[in-house]
């Protein structure tokens, strides 16, 4: 059958989320004024400068509606910041800020 266009829409931007995800070893799906998606850069750029790396700033991101409607179809998580290290899906701050502590994120990081 023929996709709608929202269909393809939406496949294009399932393309540049699955894309992101395996091409870096850290991605981060932010907003730039939102202060969990500040604690989550500052940390992982801090504790991770030589990691591959990119940031989405949604909110400056004609299609950062839909990558969020994406990622919450991809991980039932609606808010930013959205974290993947080593394509496995880490969550929001709370999250990113715990696996730092007890270490698990930086086993993902050097895996
Ligand atoms: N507990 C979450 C809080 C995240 C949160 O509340 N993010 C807000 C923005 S600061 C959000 O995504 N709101 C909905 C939206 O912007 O669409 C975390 O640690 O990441």
């Amino acid at each position: 059958s023929n996709p709608s266009q929202a269909q393809f829409h939406r496949m294009s931007v399932k393309q540049l989320v699955e894309d992101a995800i395996t091409s870096n070893k850290i991605t981060i799906f932010s907003k730039t004024w939102c202060p969990y998606s500040k604690k989550a850069k500052a940390l992982l750029t801090s504790e991770f400068p030589d990691t591959k790396t990119v940031i989405y700033e949604l909110d400056e991101r004609e299609d950062g509606d839909d990558i969020q409607a994406y990622l919450f179809q991809k991980t039932g998580q609606r808010t930013v910041p959205n974290i993947f290290v080593n394509q496995k899906h880490i969550g929001g701050n709370d999250d990113t800020q715990a696996a730092f502590k007890n270490g698990t994120l930086t086993q993902l990081v050097k895996a």
